[in-house]
């Protein structure tokens, strides 16, 4: 039986790991199945477009570790890879040239973009049908009122895996630590669908430590480095880091949290291999309603 986050018992033995490596593998089994046989029934296989502009070191790695996955999860990789001095304008162009082409069945747009981009007029480009990322308003919409579409890939990975380790949202008291367009903003839209009470904190919050030391639930995804520390986490809480940093580092001070927390995720191996493995699925459920399957 789900547990609400809000009972889960105090603890004084380290945490429980939330092990986002097996599930995402899990996942993208499942999705692997589910994509031979969309190209059984159709002669097509499902197509993720992956769309980086410039060469941001870590954004080459994570398009590439896509790229490696779809090739797992037999789906289509197609790369467009655009110079840093592109325009919004000509980004815009491309993915409305892919959000028509009848081939792709979903559309990545790596982030960060550049500071010269306009990012909402850039997301706003993907067609809401292939937007397997969750980055349109179309998807913010939907997310927002617990309704289906796509989700934002690393907060729909973070849903799956409170979902996986039987926590309940519901009555709980959610902090989210960050409020970026892509992690923050959405997964607390999430947790809030999910009748949890949501508390976003950023760089003008006073008394972070004060604040989340009443989360049941926390949700680093700031982008700090170890910024939240085990003396401020309420013992048996659930630890999600969601912060992507140099070095595998999170956004949590693992060491010192793990001996608070009653579940929490590591880095690497807890929300990093959700977010591609949600990104998979997505597309091959992008594809099966694009053919009408
Ligand atoms: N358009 C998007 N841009 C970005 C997203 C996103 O979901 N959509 N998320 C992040 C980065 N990211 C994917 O793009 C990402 C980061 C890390 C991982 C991951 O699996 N990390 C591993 C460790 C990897 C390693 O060993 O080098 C882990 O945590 O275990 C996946 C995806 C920003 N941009």
């Amino acid at each position: 039986m789900p547990q609400s986050a809000s009972t889960t018992t105090p603890t004084t033995s380290p945490a429980r790991l939330m092990d986002g490596t097996a599930l995402a593998r899990r996942i993208v089994e499942t999705t692997a199945e589910r994509a031979a046989a969309f190209t059984a029934r159709t002669g097509t296989s499902p197509c993720l477009a992956t769309v980086l502009v410039g060469e941001d070191p870590a954004s080459v790695t994570y398009v590439r570790m896509k790229q490696n996955r779809c090739r797992k999860a037999g789906i289509v990789s197609r790369h467009v890879a655009l110079p840093a001095e592109t325009t919004t304008a000509e980004l815009v162009h491309t993915l409305t040239a892919l959000s028509t082409d009848p081939a792709v069945h979903g559309i990545l747009l790596q982030h960060p973009m550049g500071e010269h981009i306009d990012e909402r007029a850039a997301f706003e480009a993907i067609a809401p049908e292939k937007d397997v990322d969750g980055v349109t308003l179309s998807s913010y919409a939907a997310m927002s009122f617990g309704l289906p579409g796509f989700q934002s890939c690393t907060p729909g990975g973070i849903m799956r895996l409170l979902d996986a380790y039987d926590v309940d949202p519901a009555g709980s008291r959610a902090v989210v630590v960050g409020r970026s367009a892509i992690l923050g903003k959405p997964v607390g839209m999430l947790l809030l669908a999910r009748d949890a009470t949501v508390t976003y904190c950023h760089s003008r919050t006073k008394d972070l430590g004060a604040v989340v030391r009443e989360a049941d639930i926390v949700v680093a995804a700031v982008g700090r480095p170890e910024l939240i520390r085990g003396e401020d986490i309420k013992p048996g809480a659930v630890v999600i880091d969601a912060g992507y940093n140099p070095g595998n580092v999170g956004d949590v001070h693992f060491a010192s949290a793990v001996e608070r927390a009653g579940l929490i995720t590591p880095v690497p191996g807890g929300v990093g291999p959700m977010t591609i493995a949600t990104l998979m699925e997505q597309t091959v459920t992008g594809a099966e309603r694009q053919l009408g399957l």
